[in-house]
């Protein structure tokens, strides 16, 4: 068993790690936050939001809706989309971490459709989407795996800028990209074989809901596989503090800490959605190589991955 193999095995969930749901936050089950201004990107005047300042977000009670979108999430990201391709622009992490992620994806997704992960192109025939492509980090090596891609996301300019990008190579040039969101797919009737959202739950409207709508997407027995921040002492420490404030890896305001899920807030509301999952891991950076790894070190980064019940539960 090589090490990759033994900290996915670590990770192989079992129903024991699901908490009642009285432990869950309420927003978990509730709606779509209003907007919150205070989170501009734009602003000068930037306050490091506190767990406290999240637990009392008023914006908790408002009504429900199926709507994914967050307004105030989705302008943040408009604002940078120039910079998706820039290797040391606003989006480094996300180009540092795109290995670590991308080795996750091609052991998982490869035992679960009975895949050679030596394969230059592990991922012949299979449909994959990558909700939230933003400007197509992770589509493009999943087109190069083999993959018929899907990119969707809910701005605009990220989908122009992902197009163009893929467009300058033949290979990522067939990947369909579109502006727009899981749950109008669903409206649509599409399903895939595989549906990815990496580190995009912690910027939608209502993570239960968004779980609801992937899961949708997913045909009867297909992966789900999703990637974000645990709502920790240490996430709040390393993904806000540290990077948005110490480091400058990420622009202010980038991340709310309530806004981030647990992995067993996030195994639950899957669940709920017919999603078991079956494996998680941590990405843990090492300051020293620059480099993220895999690990079973799950209290920030960590990516989860579920197969879709055959019965469509309480969807
Ligand atoms: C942090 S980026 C992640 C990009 C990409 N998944 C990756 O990991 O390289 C989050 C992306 O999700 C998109 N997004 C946020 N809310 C969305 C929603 N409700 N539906 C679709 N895309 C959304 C944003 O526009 C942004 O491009
Ligand atoms: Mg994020």
């Amino acid at each position: 068993m090589n090490h990759l193999q033994r900290i996915l095995s670590a990770r192989r969930l079992s129903p024991s790690i699901i908490p009642p749901s009285c432990f869950l936050h309420r927003r978990l089950f509730s709606t779509s936050e209003t907007d919150d201004s205070s989170a501009s990107f734009s602003s000068s005047h930037h306050k490091i939001q506190t767990p406290e300042d999240g637990a009392s977000d008023k914006s908790r009670s408002t009504p429900s809706t199926t709507s994914s979108l967050k307004e105030h999430e989705l302008a943040k990201f408009s604002a940078i989309a120039d910079t998706w391709w820039h290797s040391e622009g606003p989006f480094k992490p996300l180009h540092l971490m795109n290995p670590t992620r991308l080795a996750f994806i091609r052991s998982t997704l490869c035992r679960h459709f009975s895949k050679d992960p030596s394969s230059a192109r592990p991922f012949e025939g299979l449909r994959l989407i990558d909700v939230g492509c933003g400007g197509g980090l992770l589509s493009e090596p999943l087109a190069r795996m083999g993959a018929t891609v899907t990119g969707i996301d809910a701005v605009d300019k990220n989908v122009k800028i992902a197009r163009l990008h893929a467009d300058m190579d033949p290979v990522t040039s067939t990947i369909e990209y579109h502006c727009t969101t899981a749950e109008k797919l669903v409206d649509e009737g599409r399903t895939f074989d595989a549906v990815l959202a990496l580190e995009v739950i912690e910027h939608v409207a209502n993570p239960a809901e968004f779980c609801k709508s992937l899961s949708a997407l997913t045909i009867p027995n297909g992966a789900t596989i999703l990637s974000t921040i645990n709502r920790s002492m240490r996430a709040y420490a390393s993904a806000i503090v540290a990077a948005e404030y110490i480091l400058h890896w990420l622009p202010k305001g980038t991340h709310q800490w309530s806004s981030f899920l647990t992995p067993e807030e996030l195994t639950m509301i899957l669940q709920r959605a017919s999603v078991d999952v079956k494996e998680m891991a941590g990405f843990v950076y090492n300051p020293i190589t620059g480099r993220w790894l895999l690990s079973n070190d799950i209290s920030v980064n960590f990516i989860a991955y579920g197969t879709r019940r055959s019965d469509h539960g309480d969807i």
